[in-house]
């Protein structure tokens, strides 16, 4: 089942993404939600950090602690919100399970559930059929996309947020908790973007300066005619190529559409860009996933 067929290799070579149905049990999805379910009981926000996320250029002008809240979230498990859920005073609006955007960057290396669904015998066998020979885990998100506030995702790359050269280094691995449909905001892809490069670039500004991050280059007006909407069930994995283009709309139906998604890069004669927001540390190098 992990293997690749050549024709599922040819079909991810071809349109930069690919789904496997069917790749984790009912039982796996439910191991991590009530994962998740323990952890949001116990969180724990800090009033600067009450934060909402946003991939919107103008919009990630935020207040500098918020800002180091995101740019120093690599190496732990961290909340980001959706927008409207705080009052002025941080206080929340909506009940604090169903106010969270995503959790990230690191519940691959600290948490034993999702340690070992990104570390399992299937992920690797996949990672081994699509050639990888020393792939590491650069971050994980769980992804909430909340009923009726679930935020939309801009069109983009995950090479410009996790630059490598060479390009074509990373892949994304996002695995559906809940059946993603067309209402509830699924992914939608351009087949076959991935094949031209990299439009922009995060770079992470020096240290202490506001608004901490900024970009190199723009995202192009993509024709959203040219998107694919790819509804998957619950257990679904989609392979996503570091350079294709993809989005998510907003979630304005009743149901959630949970996802855990995690990014590999092969290491293996690649040099990881020491401008990305993102950095190993000495608490976190990228963990090897043949491990
Ligand atoms: O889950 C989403 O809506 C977007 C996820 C995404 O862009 C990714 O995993 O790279
Ligand atoms: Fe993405």
């Amino acid at each position: 089942m992990a293997c690749l067929s050549p024709s599922q290799l040819q079909k991810f070579q071809e349109d930069g993404f690919l789904v496997l149905e069917g790749f984790l049990s009912a039982e796996e999805c439910v191991a991590m939600q009530q994962r998740i379910g323990k952890i949001v009981a116990e969180m724990d926000v800090p009033p600067h950090c009450r934060t909402e996320f946003s991939t919107h250029e103008e919009e990630q002008l935020q207040a500098q602690g918020s800002t180091d809240y995101f740019l120093s979230s690599g190496d732990k498990i961290r909340f980001f919100f959706e927008k409207g859920v705080f009052d002025e005073k941080g206080n929340f609006l909506v009940p604090p399970e169903k106010s969270i955007n995503k959790i990230g960057h690191a519940l691959h290396a600290h948490d034993p559930i999702f340690r070992s669904i990104t570390h399992s015998p299937k992920v690797q066998a996949l990672a081994r059929s699509l050639g990888l020979q020393m792939p590491v885990v650069v971050q994980s998100m769980y992804i909430f996309k909340q009923p009726h506030i679930g935020g939309e995702v801009f069109p983009h790359q995950d090479a410009s947020f996790l630059y490598t050269e060479p390009l074509g280094r990373v892949l994304g691995v996002w695995i559906a908790l809940e059946d993603a449909t067309v209402e509830n905001g699924c992914l939608w892809f351009i087949p076959g973007s991935h094949t031209s490069g990299v439009s922009r670039r995060m770079v992470r500004a020096p240290a202490g300066s506001a608004p901490g991050t900024s970009f190199l280059g723009s995202e192009p007006a993509w024709d959203s005619s040219l998107f694919v909407p790819t509804p998957v069930q619950k257990g679904a994995l989609v392979l996503i190529h570091g350079e294709v283009v993809h989005k998510s709309k907003q979630n304005l139906s009743d149901c959630s559409r949970q996802a855990y998604t995690f990014h590999l890069m092969e290491a293996s004669g690649t040099t990881w860009s020491p401008e990305n927001w993102l950095q190993p540390t000495a608490e976190l190098p990228f963990p090897p996933l043949y491990t």
